[in-house]
């Protein structure tokens, strides 16, 4: 039964922030960071156990503390109720897991992943035991690129594999994707309380989406298919949550909603042009290119108006300006984490790299050249694997240390020898 399960991370284009008040919003999936989770029998155990190097994380709940929940009237009624709701947490739910079984882990920085896995895990495979979950990512932790959404589909895919609402052996079908981007928007809500859906999407189908929720919690997007764009990703290094900018922009809303209400929708106007350019990208010669890259810098001024950029943002704005080789805006909740800079047509190959590498040494920040779009969730069997990349494969789940590299030639779909069933 061993599996691995995998997710890609996200770029939003257009659209953070006002896409959890029901603004569309543009995002495509990064090809090339990716989060895995390897599901494996615990030899001789019947205990759930979760490992989350990046995290430094782990934990195991006996069969017993799980049981007791399990087995008690006022439990299984709410995990019933649970396990109907894919749009909202159930709160009597939530307070008995922490009661019970996060409350060593409440004030702590594990608790919203240990309670995303045991929350899933209560309400998609309660009765499989004896079992550990590594999770594994090549995306910066709290960046802005997805980390959350990305573990949370993996962990929902491999939850719903091992419960019995997956089966598919051969492809996902589009019942079990839609069964996965419901159960990752739950794991989302876990992580940061309100989350639009967007992130968990693109990290199910990957590929480009414009994306809009709607007002009964429902979601809707289109697929959308443009050229590759040119573009560098920037990461500060600078931590921060999705969850405390997600109530900060709530706050601000709550205290000036004729003010602040505008602003979220004039970046959902923005993205609908924003997506009219992107799918017409190559027409009127160098126009819609150009006034897509206006919108990239209006995009970005209205985040900041919203108080979501970061000094360490407004650097790396600056000094694309200062260099002029394009325009930049904060992608992801801002606060930190990562900006987006889409170069202008014929940028050369040496004004990249001193962009980059100014970045680099003076700042020590981290950049990323990416393709967006390609392959959503997906999973394969270690049965399938030849037993030498096995092999390598445990090793990077078990090695604390192992590096990027390391794991991208392990499993990365373009460069390991895996194939990856979606
Ligand atoms: N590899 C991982 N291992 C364990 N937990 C992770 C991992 N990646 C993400 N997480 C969880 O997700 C949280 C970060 O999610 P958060 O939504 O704040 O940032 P993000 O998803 O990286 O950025 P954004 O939401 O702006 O795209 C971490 O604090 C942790 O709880
Ligand atoms: C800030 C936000 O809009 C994007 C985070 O990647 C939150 C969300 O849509 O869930
Ligand atoms: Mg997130």
């Amino acid at each position: 039964m061993s599996f691995i399960t995998s997710a890609p991370g996200k770029v939003i284009i257009f659209g953070e922030h006002s896409a959890v008040y029901n603004e569309p919003a543009v995002a495509a999936s990064v090809s090339s960071l990716r989060a895995y989770t390897l599901v494996e029998r615990l030899p001789g155990k019947s205990s759930i156990a979760l490992n989350f190097p990046d995290i430094d994380f782990s934990h195991e709940w006996s069969h017993q503390e799980i049981d007791k929940l399990l087995n008690s009237e006022h439990g299984k009624k709410l995990i019933s109720v649970a396990q109907g709701d894919t749009k909202n947490l159930n709160q009597e739910l939530v307070d008995l897991l922490d009661a019970d079984l996060l409350s060593n882990l409440k004030d702590s920085f594990h608790y919203h992943a240990a309670f995303c896995f045991l929350y899933l895990y209560i309400c998609l495979c309660p009765s499989v035991t004896g079992v550990a979950f590594s999770v594994k990512s090549t995306l910066p932790i709290g960046a802005g690129l997805g980390s959350s959404a990305s573990i949370s589909v993996c962990l929902a895919l491999a939850m719903l594999k091992l419960g019995g609402s997956i089966t598919s052996a051969d492809c996902l079908t589009e019942n079990d994707k839609k069964l996965v981007n419901s159960w990752s928007f739950i794991g989302e809500t876990c992580i940061h309380g309100t989350p639009s859906g967007i992130d968990n999407a693109v990290a199910t189908y990957g590929n480009a989406v414009l994306f809009k929720r709607e007002e009964d919690g429902s979601t809707d997007f289109k697929f959308l298919e443009f050229p590759q764009i040119p573009m560098i990703l920037s990461y500060t290094k600078i931590p921060r949550t999705t969850k405390v900018l997600v109530n900060n922009v709530r706050e601000l809303f709550n205290t000036f909603p004729d003010i602040v209400k505008p602003i979220l929708g004039a970046m959902g106007n923005l993205a609908l042009i924003g997506t009219a350019l992107l799918e017409h990208l190559s027409e009127n010669g160098e126009e819609n290119y150009s006034k897509l890259l206006q919108l990239i810098r209006v995009n970005h001024g209205l985040l900041v108006s919203l108080g979501v950029s970061h000094p360490g943002l407004e650097t790396i704005k600056s000094l694309s300006d200062t260099l002029g080789i394009g325009e930049t805006k904060l992608t992801g909740a801002g606060g930190g984490g990562c900006s987006l800079t889409i170069l202008k047509h014929g940028i050369q190959r040496k004004e990249i790299d001193d962009f980059k590498s100014t970045l680099e040494t003076q700042y020590c920040y981290g950049t990323y050249e990416t393709d967006l779009g390609g392959m959503g969730c997906s999973f394969v069997n270690v049965s399938d694997i030849a037993p030498n990349d096995a092999d390598l494969i445990r090793n990077v789940f078990t090695n604390t240390e192992s590096s990027r590299e390391e794991i991208d030639n392990a499993l990365l779909p373009s460069t390991s020898n895996i194939t990856w069933i979606c």
